[in-house]
């Protein structure tokens, strides 16, 4: 990628103090134009994959860290973690989004985004959502606990009748995750709230997300068995 990239800067010096040429030729072979515009979505579709699998093998390392969590029925270990692993991957994406990376890395990262072959109905809220999970300037452990919270309370009932598996401690980790945000920002009382303001928001992502997907296996874009595994994608 890095190769990818020298080149492609090197690419456009070149290009840039060169005089302009004779009037019989082509301003530039469109297929090569084409040609490195489409490796680039290609390229930034396959980072993207890269790093939704990344996170995925993450997220369920975590989720194996959260107490209690492997004394939960196994069939139920599953549906938490396919349940929650959209919502986990866009509050990742946020924090990875707004993390203190060297200056200049954010706006190449939102530009290989947007030019990854989302389509623009779909970038606008996910961007929204990244500033606005940035906005709170949430902690370590406050994000800590915001996952493993999202993790633990299942969206729609994917999982098995009787008592809401993971309620007891979804419900331990909300009363934490209120007395550490009264401790570090004492000044907002509503903090607390905002927060979970953030997780409603969160699950309107949901959808976005299958649309994003299948927006992309239209043009067969192929997924990793781990992404298609965890979004039930064929
Ligand atoms: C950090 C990881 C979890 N984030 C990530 O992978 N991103 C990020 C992202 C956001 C902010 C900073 C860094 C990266 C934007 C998007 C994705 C993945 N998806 S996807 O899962 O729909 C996908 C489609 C095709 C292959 S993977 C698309 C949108």
């Amino acid at each position: 990628r890095d190769r990818w990239e020298t080149r492609r800067r090197g690419q456009s010096k070149q290009t840039a103090n060169r005089s302009p040429p004779p009037p019989n030729c082509s301003r530039s072979a469109p297929d090569m134009e084409q040609g490195i515009t489409k490796i680039s979505v290609e390229e930034n579709f396959l980072l993207l994959t890269e790093m939704a699998t990344n996170q995925v093998q993450v997220l369920v390392e975590f989720t194996k860290n959260i107490p209690g969590f492997l004394s939960l029925d196994h069939e139920d270990q599953i549906a938490l973690l396919k349940g929650s692993a959209v919502e986990a991957m866009f509050l990742r994406s946020a924090q990875v989004f707004s993390s203190k990376t060297p200056a200049g890395h954010t706006e190449v990262l939102e530009d290989r985004i947007r030019k990854s072959g989302i389509s623009e109905e779909f970038i606008i809220p996910m961007f929204n959502f990244y500033k606005s999970i940035g906005g709170l300037h949430m902690n370590p452990e406050e994000q800590a606990l915001l996952t493993a919270i999202t993790i633990l309370t299942p969206g729609e009932p994917a999982v098995r009748e009787g008592p809401v598996v993971g309620g007891e401690a979804a419900g331990a980790m909300l009363d934490v995750l209120r007395k550490l945000c009264t401790l570090h920002h004492p000044h907002e009382p509503q903090y607390f709230a905002r927060l979970l303001g953030r997780l409603t928001e969160l699950r309107s992502l949901n959808h976005y997300h299958t649309e994003i997907i299948s927006s992309w296996r239209v043009s067969d874009h192929k997924f990793t068995p781990l992404l298609c595994e965890i979004w039930d994608v064929q």
